[in-house]
């Protein structure tokens, strides 16, 4: 049995890594955290989410120092924002615990990428250097060596999976770059209120665009420039990303089908569809990233479907643990 802790246990990733920990047969989930100063700290986190009712019943513990926990458990999920994952990583892994960080916090190993996009000087180049990040589908070997996984983010999830499989076959024409469209439910921007994320303000809107924190991240694993639009949509949870491509020419159907057979095989947590297009209902609440494409001549459209908070989060967070201890990857996600 390993023991974990899971930091941000209240929030919206946070809560769904207790659901998949709880029925993990390897897993013990020793402690629940939340910030010092949290109003919801004492509470049962079934209080606050009471799907866990008589399942998860755990207390929020207020975390002020991370010796009380460092010594009882060996691997510390990090369901925190970039800048709180920033300051505590460092502290667990000193103390020999595996992190998971759902965070941006240690995704581009690139001190200046943190200033310019996330607003705060990055302190801990040698964590940079060292985290994995865990696009698991892609990143098996390394993710079974890390001690630190850089989870990556939720557009950059579907993004990537939809893209990796065509740039490695060198199906893409170099000439256009991939524009990724993607619509997050709201549940993207976290559990706490704000104004942009009220009820009556969510309409269907693009944002950040050329601006957003994941276009940087996405060039920087991919390898390639991409324009990236993200867009807000008025329901819970979910991503769909509508990719335009341009193929180098006399790529086929069979060329495209064959890029995707050879990436994701054997790879049960990607669905490739034979026919049609992935749509949200396919996979929310589901560990899954689905695809499709349609083509014609040389123009490719791929569309990737997922649930920002497993497979663009929680379960991914939860598959890369399976990687790294050798359990079956799909152990408690399916
Ligand atoms: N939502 C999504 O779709 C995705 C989110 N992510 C990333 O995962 C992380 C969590 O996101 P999400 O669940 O949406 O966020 P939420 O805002 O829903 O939850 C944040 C959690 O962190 C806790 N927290 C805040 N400050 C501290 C602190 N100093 N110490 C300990 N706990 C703290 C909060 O509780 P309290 O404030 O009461 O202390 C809460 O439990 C973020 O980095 C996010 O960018 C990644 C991919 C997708
Ligand atoms: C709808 C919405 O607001 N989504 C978030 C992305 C959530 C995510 O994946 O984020 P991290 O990289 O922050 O972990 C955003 O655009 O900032």
């Amino acid at each position: 049995m390993l023991n974990t802790l899971i930091v941000g246990a209240s929030g919206y990733a946070g809560v769904e890594l207790a659901t998949f920990l709880n029925r993990h047969p390897h897993m013990n989930i020793t402690a629940l955290a939340v910030s010092a100063q949290s109003p919801d700290a004492g509470k049962r986190l079934s209080e606050l989410h009471p799907q866990l009712k008589g399942t998860v019943d755990l207390p929020l513990e207020p975390l002020s120092d991370v010796a009380v926990y460092a010594g009882k458990v060996d691997v510390v999920f990090l369901a925190t924002a970039h800048e709180v994952s920033h300051d505590l990583a460092p502290q667990f892994l000193a103390a020999g615990c595996v992190v998971f960080d759902l965070s941006g916090a240690f995704r581009v190993n690139d001190q200046a990428f943190y200033s310019r996009c996330y607003g705060f000087n990055h302190q801990h180049a040698e964590w940079l250097e060292k985290a994995v990040y865990g696009l698991a589908e892609w990143q098996h070997d390394a993710i079974k060596e890390a001690q630190l996984i850089a989870v990556p983010g939720c557009y950059p999830t579907a993004a990537q999976l939809a893209l990796k499989p065509l740039i490695e076959a060198g199906l893409l024409h170099e000439a256009q770059w991939p524009v990724i469209n993607a619509t997050s439910g709201v549940s993207g921007a976290g559990r706490k209120a704000t104004m942009n994320n009220s009820f009556c303000e969510v309409s269907l809107q693009p944002y950040g665009m050329f601006t957003h924190r994941h276009r940087p991240e996405i060039e920087a694993h991919l390898g390639v420039p991409v324009v990236f639009t993200p867009h807000l949509g008025s329901f819970p949870r979910g991503i769909l990303a509508t990719i335009t491509c341009r193929l180098q020419p006399g790529v086929s159907r069979e060329d495209i089908t064959e890029a995707f057979h050879n990436a994701y095989q054997d790879k049960p947590l990607v669905r490739v569809y034979e026919q049609g297009v992935p749509a949200l209902k396919a996979v929310v609440g589901l560990p899954f990233c689905d695809i499709g494409f349609a083509l014609e001549d040389e123009h490719l459209i791929v569309v990737a479907a997922e649930d920002n908070l497993l497979k663009g989060a929680a379960s991914q967070a939860v598959q890369c643990l399976n990687i790294r201890f050798g359990f079956p990857e799909t152990q408690s996600l399916i």
